[in-house]
Protein backbone atom coordinates (compact mmCIF):
# COMPACT_ATOMS: atom_id res chain seq x y z
CA UNK A 1 0.00 0.00 0.00
CA UNK A 2 0.97 3.34 -0.65
CA UNK A 3 2.54 5.50 2.24
CA UNK A 4 -0.04 8.36 2.99
CA UNK A 5 0.55 11.95 1.58
CA UNK A 6 0.89 14.72 4.06
CA UNK A 7 0.90 17.66 2.27
CA UNK A 8 1.81 21.17 5.28
CA UNK A 9 0.72 24.60 3.84
CA UNK A 10 3.53 26.81 4.95
CA UNK A 11 7.01 25.99 5.67
CA UNK A 12 7.74 28.31 8.64
CA UNK A 13 8.73 27.40 11.90
CA UNK A 14 5.67 25.65 12.22
CA UNK A 15 5.51 24.02 8.58
CA UNK A 16 9.79 22.53 9.24
CA UNK A 17 8.52 21.22 12.77
CA UNK A 18 5.55 19.44 11.65
CA UNK A 19 7.49 18.35 8.44
CA UNK A 20 10.40 17.05 10.98
CA UNK A 21 8.04 15.21 13.30
CA UNK A 22 6.05 13.96 10.54
CA UNK A 23 8.63 11.56 8.78
CA UNK A 24 10.30 11.01 12.28
CA UNK A 25 7.23 9.38 13.03
CA UNK A 26 7.16 7.54 9.55
CA UNK A 27 2.72 9.19 8.95
CA UNK A 28 3.36 9.26 5.25
CA UNK A 29 5.77 11.35 3.04
CA UNK A 30 5.43 14.92 3.13
CA UNK A 31 5.39 17.73 0.76
CA UNK A 32 5.88 21.04 1.95
CA UNK A 33 4.52 24.15 0.08
CA UNK A 34 5.34 27.82 0.54
CA UNK A 35 5.06 30.95 -1.52
CA UNK A 36 8.88 31.67 0.07
CA UNK A 37 11.21 31.36 -3.11
CA UNK A 38 13.56 28.29 -1.93
CA UNK A 39 12.17 28.04 1.50
CA UNK A 40 10.11 24.92 1.39
CA UNK A 41 12.78 23.00 -1.10
CA UNK A 42 15.32 23.76 1.69
CA UNK A 43 13.49 22.53 4.31
CA UNK A 44 12.71 19.21 2.88
CA UNK A 45 16.15 18.58 1.70
CA UNK A 46 17.58 19.15 5.30
CA UNK A 47 14.86 17.02 7.13
CA UNK A 48 15.63 14.33 3.96
CA UNK A 49 19.20 14.22 4.82
CA UNK A 50 17.96 13.74 8.61
CA UNK A 51 16.92 10.52 7.51
CA UNK A 52 20.06 8.32 7.63
CA UNK A 53 21.06 9.49 10.89
CA UNK A 54 17.20 8.85 12.46
CA UNK A 55 16.49 5.63 10.05
CA UNK A 56 12.78 6.60 9.05
CA UNK A 57 11.46 5.94 5.27
CA UNK A 58 9.84 8.87 4.05
CA UNK A 59 10.38 10.89 1.28
CA UNK A 60 9.79 15.10 1.43
CA UNK A 61 9.27 16.90 -1.28
CA UNK A 62 9.78 21.04 -1.28
CA UNK A 63 7.17 23.27 -3.64
CA UNK A 64 5.49 26.22 -4.82
CA UNK A 65 3.39 24.57 -7.18
CA UNK A 66 0.24 23.51 -5.36
CA UNK A 67 0.03 20.73 -8.23
CA UNK A 68 2.40 19.48 -6.32
CA UNK A 69 -0.09 18.52 -3.18
CA UNK A 70 -2.54 16.75 -5.35
CA UNK A 71 -4.03 13.88 -4.29
CA UNK A 72 -2.77 14.80 -0.51
CA UNK A 73 -4.64 12.78 2.44
CA UNK A 74 -4.11 15.28 5.23
CA UNK A 75 -3.52 19.14 4.82
CA UNK A 76 -2.03 20.85 7.58
CA UNK A 77 -2.33 24.89 7.01
CA UNK A 78 0.31 26.99 9.13
CA UNK A 79 0.41 29.56 5.97
CA UNK A 80 0.35 33.13 6.96
CA UNK A 81 2.01 35.83 9.84
CA UNK A 82 2.62 35.15 13.05
CA UNK A 83 2.03 37.87 16.02
CA UNK A 84 5.04 39.88 17.76
CA UNK A 85 5.28 41.39 21.01
CA UNK A 86 2.46 43.39 21.79
CA UNK A 87 -0.31 42.26 19.37
CA UNK A 88 -3.05 39.82 19.71
CA UNK A 89 -3.98 37.42 17.82
CA UNK A 90 -6.86 38.91 16.10
CA UNK A 91 -4.39 41.57 14.83
CA UNK A 92 -3.54 39.13 12.18
CA UNK A 93 -6.78 38.71 10.87
CA UNK A 94 -6.83 40.73 7.58
CA UNK A 95 -3.45 39.56 6.31
CA UNK A 96 -4.36 36.09 7.01
CA UNK A 97 -8.10 36.43 5.98
CA UNK A 98 -5.98 36.64 1.95
CA UNK A 99 -3.68 33.70 2.53
CA UNK A 100 -7.06 31.78 3.91
CA UNK A 101 -8.40 32.41 0.88
CA UNK A 102 -5.67 31.59 -1.41
CA UNK A 103 -4.66 27.96 0.62
CA UNK A 104 -8.54 27.54 0.22
CA UNK A 105 -8.96 27.53 -3.43
CA UNK A 106 -5.47 25.87 -3.65
CA UNK A 107 -7.02 22.42 -1.47
CA UNK A 108 -10.00 22.98 -3.29
CA UNK A 109 -8.62 22.61 -6.82
CA UNK A 110 -5.72 19.90 -5.67
CA UNK A 111 -6.48 18.17 -2.75
CA UNK A 112 -10.48 18.26 -2.18
CA UNK A 113 -10.36 14.39 -0.22
CA UNK A 114 -8.25 15.61 2.49
CA UNK A 115 -8.51 16.00 5.78
CA UNK A 116 -7.59 19.77 6.88
CA UNK A 117 -5.83 21.09 10.03
CA UNK A 118 -5.86 24.73 10.49
CA UNK A 119 -3.44 26.43 12.68
CA UNK A 120 -3.12 29.81 11.07
CA UNK A 121 -4.36 32.30 13.47
CA UNK A 122 -6.74 33.71 14.70
CA UNK A 123 -7.50 30.56 14.62
CA UNK A 124 -11.41 30.02 15.17
CA UNK A 125 -12.50 32.65 12.28
CA UNK A 126 -9.25 31.12 9.84
CA UNK A 127 -10.62 27.79 9.98
CA UNK A 128 -14.21 28.50 9.59
CA UNK A 129 -13.29 30.94 6.42
CA UNK A 130 -10.67 27.95 5.09
CA UNK A 131 -13.76 25.71 4.69
CA UNK A 132 -15.96 28.37 3.22
CA UNK A 133 -13.30 28.98 0.89
CA UNK A 134 -11.92 25.37 0.11
CA UNK A 135 -15.64 24.47 0.09
CA UNK A 136 -14.90 20.75 2.07
CA UNK A 137 -17.03 18.85 4.15
CA UNK A 138 -17.32 20.75 7.28
CA UNK A 139 -16.54 17.30 8.99
CA UNK A 140 -12.66 17.11 6.85
CA UNK A 141 -12.33 20.54 8.03
CA UNK A 142 -11.21 21.61 11.51
CA UNK A 143 -8.94 23.55 13.73
CA UNK A 144 -5.69 22.65 16.14
CA UNK A 145 -6.05 24.84 18.94
CA UNK A 146 -7.47 22.91 21.91
CA UNK A 147 -5.04 20.10 22.63
CA UNK A 148 -2.15 22.54 22.68
CA UNK A 149 -3.83 24.48 25.11
CA UNK A 150 -4.59 21.54 27.28
CA UNK A 151 -1.13 20.59 27.14
CA UNK A 152 -0.40 23.68 28.51
CA UNK A 153 -2.62 23.27 31.25
CA UNK A 154 -1.28 19.35 31.61
CA UNK A 155 2.26 20.78 31.63
CA UNK A 156 1.80 23.47 34.43
CA UNK A 157 -0.28 20.84 36.33
CA UNK A 158 2.08 18.12 35.96
CA UNK A 159 4.68 20.93 37.68
CA UNK A 160 2.09 22.13 40.48
CA UNK A 161 1.14 18.36 41.55
CA UNK A 162 5.07 16.78 40.75
CA UNK A 163 3.38 14.20 38.81
CA UNK A 164 4.16 12.86 35.48
CA UNK A 165 2.81 14.48 32.35
CA UNK A 166 1.07 11.32 31.22
CA UNK A 167 -0.91 11.69 34.19
CA UNK A 168 -2.61 14.82 33.86
CA UNK A 169 -5.68 15.06 31.63
CA UNK A 170 -6.91 18.31 31.19
CA UNK A 171 -9.76 19.86 28.73
CA UNK A 172 -9.71 23.47 27.20
CA UNK A 173 -12.81 24.49 25.24
CA UNK A 174 -14.21 27.37 23.59
CA UNK A 175 -12.07 29.85 21.09
CA UNK A 176 -8.23 29.68 20.67
CA UNK A 177 -7.78 33.46 22.63
CA UNK A 178 -7.80 35.19 25.93
CA UNK A 179 -11.60 33.96 26.35
CA UNK A 180 -10.49 30.38 26.35
CA UNK A 181 -12.19 27.98 28.67
CA UNK A 182 -9.78 25.32 30.94
CA UNK A 183 -12.45 23.33 31.81
CA UNK A 184 -11.06 22.12 35.59
CA UNK A 185 -13.96 20.16 36.11
CA UNK A 186 -13.08 17.67 33.77
CA UNK A 187 -9.22 17.65 34.24
CA UNK A 188 -7.42 14.94 36.16
CA UNK A 189 -4.80 13.16 37.46
CA UNK A 190 -5.24 9.93 36.66
CA UNK A 191 -9.27 10.39 36.65
CA UNK A 192 -9.32 12.70 39.79
CA UNK A 193 -10.53 15.57 38.83
CA UNK A 194 -8.91 18.84 39.89
CA UNK A 195 -11.66 20.11 42.57
CA UNK A 196 -11.04 17.15 44.22
CA UNK A 197 -7.63 17.52 44.19
CA UNK A 198 -8.04 21.19 45.85
CA UNK A 199 -10.26 19.46 48.32
CA UNK A 200 -7.78 16.66 49.34
CA UNK A 201 -5.01 19.82 49.30
CA UNK A 202 -3.06 18.77 46.88
CA UNK A 203 -3.20 22.60 46.03
CA UNK A 204 -5.21 25.79 46.54
CA UNK A 205 -8.05 27.36 44.75
CA UNK A 206 -5.81 30.56 44.60
CA UNK A 207 -2.85 28.52 42.62
CA UNK A 208 -5.24 26.79 40.52
CA UNK A 209 -6.93 29.42 39.70
CA UNK A 210 -3.23 31.47 38.54
CA UNK A 211 -2.46 28.41 36.60
CA UNK A 212 -6.04 28.47 34.54
CA UNK A 213 -4.81 32.16 33.76
CA UNK A 214 -1.19 31.25 32.84
CA UNK A 215 -2.69 28.26 30.24
CA UNK A 216 -4.88 31.55 28.78
CA UNK A 217 -1.65 33.57 28.63
CA UNK A 218 0.73 30.29 27.09
CA UNK A 219 0.90 31.67 23.74
CA UNK A 220 1.43 35.35 24.46
CA UNK A 221 4.00 34.06 27.14
CA UNK A 222 5.91 32.69 24.58
CA UNK A 223 5.96 35.28 22.30
CA UNK A 224 7.17 37.56 24.97
CA UNK A 225 10.41 35.41 25.33
CA UNK A 226 10.92 34.66 21.67
CA UNK A 227 10.04 38.15 20.80
CA UNK A 228 10.38 37.19 16.44
CA UNK A 229 7.26 35.11 16.23
CA UNK A 230 5.42 32.51 18.08
CA UNK A 231 5.50 29.24 20.01
CA UNK A 232 5.98 26.08 17.18
CA UNK A 233 7.36 23.18 19.04
CA UNK A 234 4.48 22.46 21.15
CA UNK A 235 1.48 23.52 18.16
CA UNK A 236 3.54 21.02 15.65
CA UNK A 237 3.25 18.17 17.80
CA UNK A 238 -0.27 19.06 18.95
CA UNK A 239 -1.44 19.15 14.87
CA UNK A 240 0.59 15.59 14.70
CA UNK A 241 -1.45 13.87 17.38
CA UNK A 242 -4.49 14.79 15.69
CA UNK A 243 -3.44 14.32 11.77
CA UNK A 244 -1.83 10.60 13.22
CA UNK A 245 -5.39 10.03 14.80
CA UNK A 246 -7.16 10.81 11.47
CA UNK A 247 -4.45 8.83 9.25
CA UNK A 248 -4.81 5.60 11.96
CA UNK A 249 -8.31 5.65 12.75
CA UNK A 250 -7.48 5.96 16.59
CA UNK A 251 -10.50 7.64 17.02
CA UNK A 252 -9.00 9.60 20.05
CA UNK A 253 -11.26 11.98 21.93
CA UNK A 254 -9.50 15.50 21.27
CA UNK A 255 -10.44 18.64 21.94
CA UNK A 256 -10.60 20.72 18.50
CA UNK A 257 -12.33 23.66 16.37
CA UNK A 258 -14.95 21.69 15.29
CA UNK A 259 -18.20 23.01 13.08
CA UNK A 260 -20.86 23.44 15.84
CA UNK A 261 -24.10 23.12 14.25
CA UNK A 262 -27.26 22.07 16.82
CA UNK A 263 -24.31 21.30 19.28
CA UNK A 264 -23.19 23.60 22.15
CA UNK A 265 -26.25 25.60 21.51
CA UNK A 266 -24.48 26.84 18.15
CA UNK A 267 -25.38 27.40 14.23
CA UNK A 268 -22.99 27.21 12.31
CA UNK A 269 -19.66 27.96 14.05
CA UNK A 270 -15.85 26.86 14.69
CA UNK A 271 -15.14 27.09 18.43
CA UNK A 272 -13.12 24.26 20.74
CA UNK A 273 -15.10 21.73 21.72
CA UNK A 274 -14.39 17.73 22.74
CA UNK A 275 -14.14 15.80 18.87
CA UNK A 276 -13.79 12.39 18.37
CA UNK A 277 -11.40 12.28 15.11
CA UNK A 278 -11.26 9.14 12.78
CA UNK A 279 -11.09 7.79 9.52
CA UNK A 280 -14.17 9.81 9.16
CA UNK A 281 -12.99 12.91 9.96
CA UNK A 282 -14.47 14.76 13.03
CA UNK A 283 -16.70 12.00 13.80
CA UNK A 284 -18.19 12.88 16.65
CA UNK A 285 -19.28 16.31 18.38
CA UNK A 286 -19.54 15.51 22.08
CA UNK A 287 -21.97 17.52 23.67
CA UNK A 288 -21.30 17.63 27.37
CA UNK A 289 -23.50 19.80 29.39
CA UNK A 290 -21.80 22.87 31.33
CA UNK A 291 -22.57 23.92 34.41
CA UNK A 292 -23.99 27.62 34.68
CA UNK A 293 -20.42 29.36 35.38
CA UNK A 294 -18.75 26.99 32.50
CA UNK A 295 -21.74 27.90 30.04
CA UNK A 296 -20.96 31.69 31.00
CA UNK A 297 -17.42 31.32 30.26
CA UNK A 298 -18.52 29.33 27.40
CA UNK A 299 -20.72 32.00 25.77
CA UNK A 300 -18.29 34.54 25.93
CA UNK A 301 -15.38 32.84 24.28
CA UNK A 302 -18.21 32.08 21.65
CA UNK A 303 -19.19 36.06 21.55
CA UNK A 304 -15.62 36.89 20.36
CA UNK A 305 -15.40 34.22 17.55
CA UNK A 306 -18.28 35.83 15.92
CA UNK A 307 -17.31 39.11 16.30
CA UNK A 308 -14.12 37.84 14.19
CA UNK A 309 -16.08 35.69 11.63
CA UNK A 310 -18.36 39.05 11.27
CA UNK A 311 -15.31 41.00 10.71
CA UNK A 312 -14.26 38.35 8.45
CA UNK A 313 -17.49 38.75 6.44
CA UNK A 314 -16.78 42.11 6.68
CA UNK A 315 -13.60 41.99 4.33
CA UNK A 316 -14.39 39.37 1.78
CA UNK A 317 -17.56 39.96 0.58
CA UNK A 318 -17.88 36.28 -0.90
CA UNK A 319 -18.12 34.80 2.91
CA UNK A 320 -21.08 36.72 3.84
N1 LIG B 1 -3.60 27.45 16.42
C1 LIG B 1 -2.58 27.52 17.26
O1 LIG B 1 -2.65 26.97 18.36
C2 LIG B 1 -1.35 28.23 16.88
C3 LIG B 1 -1.33 29.02 15.75
N2 LIG B 1 -0.18 29.64 15.34
C4 LIG B 1 -0.26 30.40 14.10
O2 LIG B 1 0.30 29.61 13.05
C5 LIG B 1 0.73 30.46 11.98
C6 LIG B 1 2.12 30.05 11.51
O3 LIG B 1 3.06 30.22 12.52
P1 LIG B 1 4.64 30.01 12.21
O4 LIG B 1 4.85 28.77 11.46
O5 LIG B 1 5.35 30.24 13.48
O6 LIG B 1 4.88 31.25 11.23
P2 LIG B 1 6.07 31.45 10.15
O7 LIG B 1 6.11 32.89 9.79
O8 LIG B 1 7.32 30.82 10.65
O9 LIG B 1 5.57 30.60 8.90
C7 LIG B 1 4.49 30.99 8.12
C8 LIG B 1 4.82 30.65 6.69
O10 LIG B 1 3.69 30.93 5.88
C9 LIG B 1 4.19 31.29 4.60
N3 LIG B 1 3.12 31.94 3.83
C10 LIG B 1 2.67 33.22 3.91
N4 LIG B 1 1.70 33.40 2.98
C11 LIG B 1 1.54 32.22 2.35
C12 LIG B 1 0.69 31.79 1.29
N5 LIG B 1 -0.20 32.61 0.72
N6 LIG B 1 0.79 30.50 0.88
C13 LIG B 1 1.69 29.66 1.42
N7 LIG B 1 2.53 30.04 2.42
C14 LIG B 1 2.44 31.30 2.86
C15 LIG B 1 5.36 32.21 4.94
O11 LIG B 1 6.22 32.33 3.80
C16 LIG B 1 5.99 31.47 6.11
O12 LIG B 1 7.02 30.60 5.68
C17 LIG B 1 0.62 31.89 12.54
O13 LIG B 1 -0.56 32.50 12.06
C18 LIG B 1 0.54 31.68 14.04
O14 LIG B 1 -0.12 32.72 14.71
C19 LIG B 1 0.99 29.52 16.04
C20 LIG B 1 1.02 28.75 17.19
C21 LIG B 1 -0.14 28.07 17.70
O1 LIG C 1 0.18 33.02 20.79
C1 LIG C 1 0.34 32.97 19.55
O2 LIG C 1 0.36 33.95 18.81
C2 LIG C 1 0.49 31.63 18.91
C3 LIG C 1 -0.52 30.73 19.49
O3 LIG C 1 -1.67 30.75 19.11
C4 LIG C 1 -0.15 29.96 20.66
O4 LIG C 1 1.05 29.72 20.90
O5 LIG C 1 -1.06 29.55 21.39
Amino acid sequence: MARPKIALIGAGQIGGTLAHLAAMKELGDVVLFDISEGTPEGKALDIAESGPSEGFDARLKGTSDYADIAGADVCIVTAGVPRKPGMSRDDLLGINLKVMKAVGEGIRENAPDAFVICITNPLDAMVWALQKFSGLPTEKVCGMAGVLDSARFRHFLSLEFDVSMKDVTAFVLGGHGDTMVPLTRYSTVAGIPLPDLVKMGWTSQEKLDAIVQRTRDGGAEIVGLLKTGSAFYAPATSAIEMAESYLKDQKRLLPCAAYCDGVFGLDGFYVGVPTVIGAGGVERIVDIKLTKDEQAMFDNSVAAVKGLVEACKGIDDSLA
